[in-house]
């Protein structure tokens, strides 16, 4: 393992966050509530003994599984307890229930001998499909979507985080309203009528519509909040791109081991959990590289395949981060059934911010992680397709100083070599082209340090008085 050098975080910080949300745990699904709307009534996901619903309409059943499996841990890091899972084959799913009548029954019989109290669906059903198939099931039915919110609002830690998370869970529930619950009574005095036109509406506009208006209402402030949130944070970037330390943006799927390959790299305490979206939050973390080069590594929230489109916008900003950094680090799990589904579907999304913002595609480097879990055929297929890639483990640490050094390699590539003579009278930046640079070699004239260095050409310029 590495030495946690430069590391300039509290190595508990992410023991603390793990424990913290532990104890969240224990109230799973009140960070769903939205408290400023609090007599809207929409769905309370209140996840505990759950059904899965999948329908497997192309690929391998293999790979069905695969997508069972991952709805099976979304689910339990969202807090529940998976008793059964269901997968029916159809060419697409039933416009009215998803899935077939045969299997509604069939599921219904499996609510019924488990004592489930909730379904939930792989996709993104339809407000009527949802409905239908609750009244079916007689219990409450959720999809894919409002599971990967509920997700989210239990893991966002940052403000505009939260805020972003907010966001999405009232887009998604704004068409859902209606119908939610027969308890959606008309208010006293029922639709006033015919004449009740733009303008009059009040005691004869239906709770329903009250509702909406509350939340469009509320999105809109949310959505002003956020621009303000933005503007700081692109402030922050902007200011940590002004110094010239090179930054790695670390990106995969969700569960890859992300940041247990910024902890083996850098020794610095991020927070590691067997669970999906563990981070949320991009974190960033400084390390030392074999060549004494001082970079900052970037932790960034996982991807998953049919991300919800509500939630896109929350992952921009750690987004922006990749494409702004000047190597991309995209870790795999090797250890996965089907890492190239993967790989596919990160890259198609880190192509798609790019080309959104007319941005340079960044350099990547394939980390394949979890060796030491791997199936042998798998990893033996991966090393042939990626000569190029990095195989590690980021918990037996095989493979980590081997990346290090070609992360240092990566890093030197956008470098400049320059010879400086440095007065003896401005020590400080002899320190600075030690810690910002690769020092080649080094002497001493009578005017003063001669070093011939690799540095960042950023940092070559700021440095161009001592050129010799
Ligand atoms: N066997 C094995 N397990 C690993 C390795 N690296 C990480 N893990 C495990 O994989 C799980 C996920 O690790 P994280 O580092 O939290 O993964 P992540 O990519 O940051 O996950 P998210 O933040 O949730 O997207 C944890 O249980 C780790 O202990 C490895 O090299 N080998
Ligand atoms: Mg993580």
């Amino acid at each position: 393992m590495t030495n946690p050098l430069h590391s300039d975080h509290d190595p508990s910080t992410g023991e603390l966050q793990l424990e913290e949300r532990s104890s969240l745990r224990r109230v799973v699904g009140l960070s769903t509530e939205l408290q400023d709307i609090n007599d809207a009534e929409y769905r309370q996901l209140r996840l505990e003994r759950v059904v899965l619903v999948g329908v497997w309409t192309e690929g391998s059943s293999a790979e069905a599984d695969s997508a069972m499996a991952e709805l099976g841990a979304l689910a339990e890091t969202a807090g529940s307890m998976v008793l059964d899972a269901v997968i029916q084959r159809r060419d697409k799913p039933d416009a009215a229930t998803y899935i077939g009548s045969g299997k509604v029954k069939e599921l219904r019989e499996i609510v019924d001998a488990t004592g489930a109290d909730t379904v939930i669906c792989d996709g993104e059903l339809t407000p009527g499909q949802l409905i239908a198939l609750e009244k079916a099931v007689n219990v409450k039915v959720i999809d894919r979507t409002a599971l990967i919110l509920d997700i989210f609002a239990q893991h966002a830690t940052s403000r505009e985080g939260k805020a972003q998370v907010s966001l999405a869970q009232m887009e998604y529930m704004l068409p859902r309203l209606r119908g939610w619950g027969e308890a959606l009574s008309r208010q006293a005095g029922g639709r006033a009528g015919s004449n009740g036109g733009v303008g009059l509406r009040g005691p004869g506009e239906t709770k329903i519509e009250t509702d909406r208006r509350r939340i469009r209402e509320r999105m809109a402030k949310v959505r002003r909040e956020i621009r303000g949130m933005k503007q700081a944070r692109l402030t922050k970037r902007h200011r940590r791109r002004a110094t010239p330390v090179p930054s790695i943006a670390v990106a995969g799927y969700t569960n890859a081991g992300k940041s247990s390959l910024v902890n083996a790299i850098t020794g610095a305490g991020v927070l590691v959990e067997d669970a999906l979206f563990a981070t949320l939050d991009p974190t960033t973390r400084r390390a030392e590289l074999p060549d004494g080069r001082a970079v900052v590594l970037t932790d960034t929230v996982g991807f998953v395949r049919h991300l919800p489109t509500q939630l896109v916008e929350a992952f921009r900003s750690t987004l922006e981060e990749v494409v702004d950094s000047e190597l991309l680090v995209h870790v795999v799990d090797g250890s996965h059934a089907f890492p190239m589904a993967q790989i596919d579907a990160v890259r198609a999304v880190i192509r798609d911010v790019v080309a959104e913002q007319n941005a340079e595609q960044p350099t990547e480097l394939l980390v394949i992680n979890k060796i030491d879990a791997a199936d042998p055929l798998v990893l033996a297929e991966l090393r042939a397709v990626f000569k190029d890639a990095a195989f590690v483990s980021a918990t037996s640490g095989e493979g980590i100083e081997a990346l290090r050094h070609t992360l240092a390699e990566y890093i030197a590539e956008t470098d400049v070599t320059v010879t400086l003579e440095i007065p003896y009278s401005r020590g400080e930046i002899v320190s600075r082209v030690h810690s910002e640079g690769a020092v080649v070699h080094e002497e001493y004239s009578d005017q003063g340090t001669v070093v011939t260095v690799r540095l960042p050409e950023s940092v070559a310029g700021e440095l161009e008085e001592f050129r010799r």
